[in-house]
């Protein structure tokens, strides 16, 4: 039995999670917030390039090979980097939501090892919704999607507004995300179209 703690457990009158209109359709890839992103970016070489596609409900689908550089004990995924990939996974929840959040708490349960070479095969949802607050739930299974359970995570994450990362990122990656138009319209159409 897992551990819980009542702040990734949603109250009872939080509401159900509604799939906003313009979500990605079901199956259709849920791109990466920012190239530069260690879980889903591709422009990091050592990244986890996460692979996420939305599901039909308010959830991803998502594959993570894991590759030698990924490593904690020999021939083993380290468990912060598979902590990472349901991170990761969890935050494109907010292309199905269509609300900027970032992880406040990630409980992470550990089941199996995760050797090099395997595709962990990675299912998040959000479960619920309480003003800010977004609880979300992540497995990864190895072999195929319906294969055992090798790690599994419960989430709280805080909605925030574009100025959360303009107030608080290093100057010169900011700088050149507002440099790119279509990155700052992309995230700020998050904010005027809820
Ligand atoms: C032109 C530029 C454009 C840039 C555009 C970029 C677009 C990017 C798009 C999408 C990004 C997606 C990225 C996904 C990546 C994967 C996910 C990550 O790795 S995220 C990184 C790791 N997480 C953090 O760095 C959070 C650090 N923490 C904070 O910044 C603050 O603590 C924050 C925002 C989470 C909350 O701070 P508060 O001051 O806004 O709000 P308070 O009042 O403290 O909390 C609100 C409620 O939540 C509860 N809460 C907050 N943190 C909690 C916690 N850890 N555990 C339990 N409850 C918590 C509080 O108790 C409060 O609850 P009550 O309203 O009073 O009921």
């Amino acid at each position: 039995m897992s551990a819980t703690n009542t702040a990734v457990q949603p109250p009872a009158d939080a509401a159900a999670p509604v799939r906003h209109p313009e979500a990605p359709a079901p199956g259709e890839p849920v791109g990466s917030h920012y190239e530069n992103c260690f879980g889903c970016g591709s422009g990091q070489p050592h990244g986890l390039h996460l692979a996420t596609r939305a599901g039909e409900g308010v959830n991803v689908t998502a594959e993570f090979t894991v590759r030698p550089e990924h490593q904690g004990a020999p021939g083993l995924a380290h468990g912060g980097i598979l902590a990472t990939a349901l991170d990761d996974a969890l935050g494109s929840l907010n292309w199905l939501l269509r609300t900027i959040s970032v992880t406040g708490r990630l409980e992470t349960d550990y089941r199996r090892p995760v050797p090099v070479g395997s595709v962990l095969h990675i299912a998040a949802e959000v479960t619920a919704v309480a003003g800010r607050k977004i609880y979300a739930t992540a497995v990864g299974r190895l072999g195929g999607p319906e294969g055992p359970v090798a790690v599994r995570a419960d989430a709280l994450f805080i909605e925030v507004k574009v100025d959360h990362f303009i107030e608080n990122g290093r100057k010169e990656e900011i700088q050149a995300v507002m440099d790119d138009p279509d990155a700052v319209r992309q995230a700020r159409a998050f904010e005027v179209n809820p």
